[in-house]
């Protein structure tokens, strides 16, 4: 619930990935304060216009902060954003380059309103509103991944655009819990791998039985084959994993599903095509 304890606590764990090595470093979702609908209107920051003041974004300005410290790019997880304009709260991730300059922002897409009965039911629609973009980001040294959010990773059609467009890794930080958590967290992240044949990262809070929202864990990177390189439990730590160029080639050589797509019977998503009957 601290924020204050959040924000250094990210700082501690960043440095501790760039000192191992990491140029890309991913926080969580929600990463700053509680994951719950009555907590996002309390812990909200206005982000627009870019750049907010200290005041407005304290996040803003300390993943900035850190970013450039630790000389990485730098996927700020997701924090709750309040546009004053228009009067509505997002789920936002901000990605800042190693010299502090924020890239992108990414305002999840798909709002996480499940109810499985007996189990989960939560709706984030209630207070949230969704946003309306892929975000592609342009790595120079690197290339372009994807960043969405948590509950986005259920659109195979966010990942595939993407993919298409030229990512090479696809990031989501997300919060599942322990019921979808058990079910579906690691087979989507595995599913995405697959469709795409890129590399999949998923960077989740770790958990806390005393909070309202029992985060699943199990931060993971899985490479383009599908295979999990690495995986975290449940509690907190810090996951560092090396991207191997060629990796992608590879994998699409052996299983050359880019140039064996049927456009002629379905559309290709990623050029906006239509179905016709
Ligand atoms: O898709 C799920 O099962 C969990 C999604 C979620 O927790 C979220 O979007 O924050």
């Amino acid at each position: 619930a601290d924020k204050t304890h959040n924000l250094s606590n990210a700082r501690s764990k960043v440095l501790e990935a760039a000192k191992q090595g990491a140029k890309l470093v991913v926080l969580p979702e929600c990463f700053n304060s509680p994951y719950g609908t009555k907590y996002f209107d309390k812990y909200a920051e206005t982000l627009l216009p870019s750049p907010p003041t200290e005041s407005q974004s304290p996040t803003f300005h300390a993943l900035s902060k850190l970013a450039k410290e630790a000389n990485v790019y730098l996927v700020g997880g997701s924090i709750p954003e309040r546009d004053d304009t228009k009067k509505e709260l997002y789920n936002t991730s901000l990605t800042f380059s190693p010299s502090g300059d924020l890239l992108a922002t990414h305002r999840k897409v798909h709002l996480f309103d499940i109810d499985i009965p007996g189990k989960i039911k939560f709706k984030e629609s209630d207070v949230l509103s969704p946003g309306n973009k892929i975000t592609l980001i342009d790595l120079p040294e690197y290339g372009k991944i994807a960043v969405a959010i948590c509950y986005d990773i259920r659109f195979p059609e966010l990942a595939t655009i993407a993919a298409r467009r030229g990512a090479f890794l696809l990031l989501y930080p997300g919060a599942f819990n322990l019921t979808t958590g058990a079910l579906h967290w690691e087979l989507l992240a595995r599913a995405r791998a697959t469709d795409n044949q890129v590399y999949v990262g998923l960077c989740s809070p770790a958990r806390d039985m005393q909070a309202e929202y029992n985060a699943w864990g199990h931060s993971m990177v899985v490479d383009p084959n599908a295979e999990v390189l690495q995986q975290l439990d449940e509690k907190e730590g810090v996951l560092v994993e090396e991207l191997k160029a060629g990796k992608i080639e590879e994998c699409r050589k052996g299983i050359p599903l880019y140039t064996q797509r049927r456009f002629d019977v379905y559309p290709d998503v990623s050029e906006g095509g239509k179905f016709e009957e």
